[in-house]
């Protein structure tokens, strides 16, 4: 299933948050990657069907969420974790995972549990699913998200900043998870880390005070830092940014310093820069 999204606006009292945001989504994993307030959870409580835009076209598997019979459709083909899921704490795993599912119209009992059970094992929390939510860690209720999320083999699964708050271990664990769900339908998750795009998606669209500013692979986005990252012993006045690393040399992106060296560019390099370049306002579309 596709999602295509063509010149979307939102307005909060008359503020605009979603400034003619355009993407196409196709199979396999797709990240939308912003800071803080760029617009991101609004994007994707749009394509969820949870608030209407103000202007612009959704469409997902070429259905129009707009109206009542595609609102309908998208819903049954749509798997959603939302940044705040307002888990039941004092419900089980499969108590809350089989809540969700009679909302998702899963009338036959026993065909419903069989369903259940077949989540929360793919998630990995067959031994933790008669235990109550409030005494699971955020791993494993992050977990139990999105298994409610993958509940009836959705086309598109959209997920909102799944890895925020994980350690490392419990990170990989669910990028490991969120790419094998990636193989059978369209996957959009939002993140602030540029790590998470690096190693899970196969495109990114990078939305920036509302605007999208970047829609491409995750190496063209890299590419985008070509030629502007410098190494040197001392920090540069001109540059963008300049950090000490640990080496105890300055990366600096933007203008060289004199004496600098050529660096490799990093994805990260490439998002600084375009959240930090206010010259950037228009579209850059690649591949
Ligand atoms: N219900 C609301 N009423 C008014 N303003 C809102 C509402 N929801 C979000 N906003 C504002 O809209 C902007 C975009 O918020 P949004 O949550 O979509 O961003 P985000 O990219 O998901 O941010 P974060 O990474 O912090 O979750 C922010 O400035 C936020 O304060």
């Amino acid at each position: 299933m596709h999602i295509s999204v063509e010149g979307l606006t939102k307005r909060y009292r008359g503020r605009t948050v979603l400034d003619g945001v355009t993407f196409a989504a196709g199979p396999g994993v797709t990240g939308l990657l912003g800071p803080n307030g760029a617009g991101k959870t609004t994007l994707l409580r749009i394509l969820a069907t949870v608030l209407a835009p103000d202007g612009g076209r959704v469409r997902l598997g070429g259905r129009d969420p707009a109206t009542p019979s595609g609102r309908l459709e998208v819903r049954r083909r749509l798997g959603y974790l939302p940044q705040e899921p307002g888990f039941h704490r004092s419900l089980t795993v499969f108590e809350f995972v089989d809540y969700i599912a009679i909302l998702k119209e899963m009338t036959d009992r026993r065909a419903r549990h069989d369903e259940v059970r077949r989540v929360i094992e793919l998630v990995g929390l067959d031994r933790e699913r008669s235990k109550k939510i409030s005494r699971l860690s955020g791993g494993m209720r992050r977990r139990t998200g999105l298994a409610q999320a993958l509940l009836g083999n959705p086309d598109v699964v959209i997920l909102d900043e799944p890895t925020a708050g994980l350690d490392p271990e419990q990170r990989m664990r669910f990028r490991d998870l969120i790419s094998r769900v990636g193989e059978d339908c369209a996957v959009l998750l939002s993140t602030h880390q540029t790590e998470d795009v690096a190693a899970l998606c196969h495109r990114v669209v990078a939305l920036v005070g509302g605007r999208t500013l970047f829609d491409g692979t995750p190496e063209d986005l890299t590419g985008l830092a070509e030629g502007r990252i410098w190494h040197s012993d001392r920090r540069s006045p001109g540059a963008t940014l300049s950090w000490r690393t640990g080496d105890g040399r300055y990366r600096n992106i933007g203008t060289p310093p004199p004496d600098a060296e050529l660096a490799e560019p990093s994805i990260e390099d490439a998002y600084l820069l375009l959240t930090g370049d206010t010259e950037a306002t228009s579209t850059r579309s690649a591949a």
